[in-house]
């Protein structure tokens, strides 16, 4: 492993360090300190419209990689109305569980185990907590494991808990696996705008792979508190695995937030920034947030499609009409200009993020 990558860090951005949530219900699950309680306006709220979330698009992998078209379509409408889909048939199966063991594994570690593999100082990867830039900002009910996957020379082996014997095996197969799905997708993405099917995956440049392993513990009173704020990805797409039978992802839709009901063994996959960006808002990144329970701690693994640092945001030109659909996005922005610009503000939803990448920002 270089040393260079250790010492500089991903360049990305850094996290304030702030306390173990794991530590803080097991020392007492009754203690919710005052940084973790929402303002009232952010607070989740009861009502629930879990009926609409029956309608949120499955997409059968099978069929996208034998070229049927009537499925191509459903993925079409479901990244231009929803941002949101589940893919059942990706063949994934035996690689799923053996993640969520190996990640499971990781979070039952003893805290100064974890602490081992702790976020340096000028990096997001490692042990940590998500997007923490200010000392008085509100905190979500999350600690995670950050580490960039694939290609395999990005990896900084002092943030991975090789202690757990079954850990690297799992991670290899799951990142590759998943890069399986993720090139199915892109090739029909490509072909859905009217390009290659390798234009979605040429526009990565330097395609990177990075995978934040979520863990949120139960809290007694999930009406204060959120596991993740409303926020959206600054990836091209996302993959994410959950617990089957814990409904916890919630996603904005039509000005309303609908729960993902977890459909068991799928996969969850949502447009990202990048992907808004490359098709001039006609894919929509869509802000989504995750709620906790009062019963059951749930883990979440997500996988982050990620584009190299001198990747062009510029939409693609059979995405501009300028009749039709005129470009909106700029065309003088790259990945790390945008990635910095977001990791260095408290994630507070989509809009902030998105509008940087409009032109007349
Ligand atoms: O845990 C979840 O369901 C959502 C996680 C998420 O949105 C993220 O890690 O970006
Ligand atoms: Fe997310």
């Amino acid at each position: 492993m270089g040393t260079m990558q250790e010492d500089e860090g991903l360049g990305y951005g850094s996290s304030l360090p702030v306390p173990s949530v794991q530590e803080i219900v097991r020392a007492d699950p009754k203690n919710i300190p005052e940084k973790y309680i929402k303002d009232v306006e952010d607070r989740p709220k009861a009502s629930d419209n879990s009926q609409l979330s029956l309608h949120i698009p499955i997409i059968d992998l099978s069929l996208l990689a034998n070229g049927d078209v009537a499925e191509r379509r459903k993925l079409d409408v479901a990244c231009k109305e929803w941002g949101f889909f589940q893919v059942i048939n990706h063949k994934c199966d035996e690689a799923i569980p053996k993640m969520k063991e190996s990640v499971a594994a990781f979070f039952d570690l003893p805290l100064t185990e974890k602490k081992k593999y702790a976020m340096a100082a000028n990096d997001i990867q490692g042990y940590g907590q998500g997007y923490v830039v200010s000392e008085d900002q509100k905190l979500d009910w999350n600690d995670l494991l950050f580490l960039m996957t694939l290609p395999c020379n990005m990896r900084n082996v002092k943030y991975w808990p090789l202690t757990i014997p079954s850990f690297k095996e799992s991670v290899d197969e799951y990142a590759s696996e998943i890069q399986r799905v993720t090139d199915e997708i892109f090739k029909n993405l490509s072909l859905l705008m009217g390009k290659e099917e390798n234009c979605v995956k040429e526009l990565h440049k330097d395609m990177k792979q990075g995978i934040r392993m979520n863990y949120y513990p139960n809290c007694i009173r999930p009406d204060l508190v959120l596991g993740v704020s409303p926020h959206s990805d600054a990836s091209s797409i996302t993959l994410l695995v959950q617990e089957d039978e814990i409904t916890a992802l919630q996603i904005k839709h039509k000005g309303e937030w609908i729960p993902v009901r977890p459909i068991p063994n799928a996969i969850v996959v949502n447009v990202g920034d990048v992907l808004e960006a490359w098709s001039n808002g006609i894919y929509k990144s869509i802000e989504h947030r995750a709620v906790t329970n009062e019963e059951r701690s749930r883990i979440s693994i997500a996988a982050f499609v990620i584009p190299g640092n001198e990747a062009e945001l510029n939409p693609v030109e059979t995405m501009v009409d300028d009749d039709r659909s005129p470009r909106i996005y700029r065309n003088d922005v790259k990945y790390i200009d945008y990635i910095r610009y977001t990791l260095a503000k408290k994630m507070d939803g989509k809009l902030a993020n998105i509008e940087y990448l409009k032109l007349g920002t």
